[in-house]
């Protein structure tokens, strides 16, 4: 009986998601962001920082919650039960979302100092406040092949996101730069770039994932904490992805517009997984376009193990 009720729970919500619109987008700046979004651009624009803040800043797929998770316990001391208190997305406002009863932006303003917010702007249109105030920002990046991967099937089970379509269109869509939150390439760069005018710490998934817990302290130094080496270790395993994929209060479990049987949030949490996705020609024409994209910039990334 019991199990009867739970099937017909998750046919409802099956259903539910199925009748969902698709989030419309626009643009701001020529970077395409939701509508919404863009709809109260002079409110994000305008957000007041204060000097406390701690921005966690990311391309979308790169490794936010990951990254958001063990903040938010370095924060806590490794204190798992206060991690626990709430879901990742309340815990640290995501700063340019909108949802039909809050936006990002009026939970960040109603939120106790010090807070940590997450975002996915381009370094070009992060609110002019945080420069200002010299706000510390945690910036992680991933190698765009997985990132592209990740994203595509992120977009696919996520209705608040434009319909990837297949995936030989969305490849050319992706290179093209023409997804939520824009082009890859300017975004790693960008962010890249205003490192060595400001304090942000640049992580690289790959190097979180060979190396979680020297990771971990460089985040934790970062913060200008000092925790003991039994925490940290606490920390590295409880941000690993078997545990995350476990934890409700990072898999956006009750977020309506994502159907998770369609493709989890923590979907596989590898390095190279694009060998699986990609066809030999779309690498070929991959690796020509990072080439030209990336001569100007000496960021690098690990593709493989
Ligand atoms: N603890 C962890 N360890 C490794 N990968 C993780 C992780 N937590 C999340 N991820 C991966 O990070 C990606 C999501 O990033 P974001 O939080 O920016 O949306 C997903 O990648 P995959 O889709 O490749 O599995 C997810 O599985
Ligand atoms: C539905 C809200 C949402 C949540 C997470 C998103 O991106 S990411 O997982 O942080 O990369 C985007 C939209």
């Amino acid at each position: 009986m019991e199990t009867m009720a739970k099937d017909k729970v998750e046919e409802t919500r099956e259903l539910d998601w199925a009748l969902l619109p698709r989030g419309e987008v626009s643009q701001v700046d020529g970077i395409m962001l939701a509508k919404n979004v863009c709809n109260i651009w002079d409110k994000v624009w305008n957000f007041q920082a204060k000097p406390d803040d701690l921005v966690i800043a990311s391309y979308p797929k790169a490794g936010t919650t990951w990254t958001q998770e063990i903040v938010d316990l370095i924060q806590n001391d490794g204190d798992i039960k206060k991690s626990r208190r709430a879901p990742i997305q309340l815990r640290q406002p995501f700063l340019e979302w909108v949802k039909p009863t809050c936006s990002g932006i009026d939970q960040a303003n109603a939120m106790p100092s010090p807070r940590t917010l997450k975002t996915h702007l381009p370094v070009q249109l992060l609110p002019p406040s945080f420069w200002e105030k010299n706000c510390k920002i945690i910036y992680v990046a991933r190698n765009a092949k997985d990132n592209m991967v990740s994203y595509y099937y992120f977009q696919r089970m996520n209705k608040g996101l434009p319909d990837p379509g297949s995936w030989d269109e969305y490849f050319e869509t992706f290179l093209a730069g023409k997804v939520v939150w824009g082009s890859w390439y300017d975004h790693v760069k960008g962010w890249w770039r205003k490192k060595d005018s400001h304090p942000i710490l640049y992580l690289f998934y790959e190097e979180m994932m060979k190396d979680p817990k020297r990771e971990i302290r460089k985040v934790m130094e970062f913060l200008g904490k000092d925790l003991k080496e039994e925490i940290l270790d606490k920390i590295v395993y409880n941000t690993s992805f078997d545990v995350m994929k476990k934890n409700p209060m990072t898999n956006y479990i009750n977020e309506v517009r994502m159907n998770h049987n369609l493709s989890p949030f923590m979907r596989k949490g590898v390095i190279g997984d694009w060998k699986n996705q990609f066809t030999e020609t779309q690498n070929k024409r991959f690796n020509e376009d990072y080439e030209k994209n990336m001569a100007d910039t000496s960021l690098s990334f690990c593709m493989e193990l």
